[in-house]
């Protein structure tokens, strides 16, 4: 049975262990008894209700104090804002063991080696990058194993990930665009669902029916481009009947700029995600 720390109990730590815990129910995903609540211990600031909440209802244990999360577990989930990753590591170096303790970090911006520099010699890291949907087991997850990290942290790490959805290991230069693409890409996408009900309840249609039909459109053309294969371009032309409401859709987003935008929203992303790195 694993025992897993989680430094921060926000809204990543708290879709990660709600897609560990339910991993089970979805064919496939099941990590046997491997996670159970009462071995998970989170900690939040005291003040901090709807993350205490979160966590005693998965039946685990919450703290205010991240050393005891560390003695308490063996796999630690490091899922604190950038800014407060030094002030975390500092913390719990003293109680770090490189025997013991494999670190998962899902924080922004924050590489391996500045993981490693915060923690002693020979301590064994995976820099993480998830997203929320892992809370339902349609994550899409990467990872980059530290220097220390042996064949069977990424096992676990693999094996943990995939439990809440795709997980891929890559080489670190690419996890800033993997940041702005799949870590930040939901809310972008609920954006553009929002977007969609919004269009859709101003032309007259009722709102519950306008989210049930953009969600499920949004899932079903990124099915389709996953398990086709197809281009996506080319699975956009058989939608476009030749003078037909599609391609006055299509005209309009065009008109709007929304793959500049799209393309845009991406540079930014990265940017923020170097200027993190840098800023650390
Ligand atoms: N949200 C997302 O979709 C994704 C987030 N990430 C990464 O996950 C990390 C967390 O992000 P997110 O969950 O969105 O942020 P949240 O603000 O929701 O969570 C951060 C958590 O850290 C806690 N915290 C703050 N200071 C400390 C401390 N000194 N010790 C322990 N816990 C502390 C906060 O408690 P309190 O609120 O009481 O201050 C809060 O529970 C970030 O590094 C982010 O880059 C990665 C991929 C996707
Ligand atoms: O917004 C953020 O900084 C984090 C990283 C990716 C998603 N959320």
């Amino acid at each position: 049975m694993l025992k897993i720390g989680f430094f921060g109990a926000g809204k990543m730590a708290q879709a990660l262990a709600k897609g560990f815990l339910t991993a089970g129910e979805f064919p496939g995903k099941s990590l046997g008894s491997l996670v159970k609540g009462e071995n998970i211990t989170a900690s939040c600031a005291p003040q901090d209700t709807q993350c205490v909440k979160a966590f005693e209802g998965f039946g685990s244990t919450v703290t205010f104090d991240n050393r005891s999360v560390a003695d308490n577990a063996d796999v630690l989930l490091l899922a604190v804002k950038p800014t407060v990753v030094k002030t975390v590591l500092d913390q719990i170096r003293p109680n770090f063991s490189s025997s013991r303790h494999l670190l998962l970090s899902v924080a922004m911006g924050v590489t391996v080696n500045q993981l490693e520099k915060l923690l002693p010699d020979g301590s064994r890291v995976m820099r993480v990058m998830p997203n929320t949907p892992a809370l339902v087991q349609c994550g899409a997850s990467v990872y980059v194993p530290g220097n220390q990290a042996t064949d069977e942290d990424e096992k676990l790490t693999a094996k943990l990930l995939s439990s809440v959805g795709t997980a891929e290991r890559v080489q670190e230069y690419l996890m800033d665009p993997i940041t702005a693409l799949s870590g930040s890409g939901p809310a972008y996408v609920y954006v553009i669902i929002e977007a969609l009900a919004d269009g859709a309840v101003r032309m007259g249609m009722p709102r519950d029916m306008a989210y049930r039909l953009a969600s499920q459109t949004v899932l079903g053309a990124g099915t389709m481009v996953r398990d086709t294969q197809e281009h996506p371009g080319k699975l956009k032309d058989d939608v476009t009947s030749p003078a037909g409401s599609t391609a006055a859709g299509l005209c309009a987003l065009e008109n709007g700029g929304l793959r500049y935008t799209i393309i845009d929203a991406l540079e930014k992303a990265t940017e923020k995600c170097k200027e993190t790195s840098k800023a650390l």
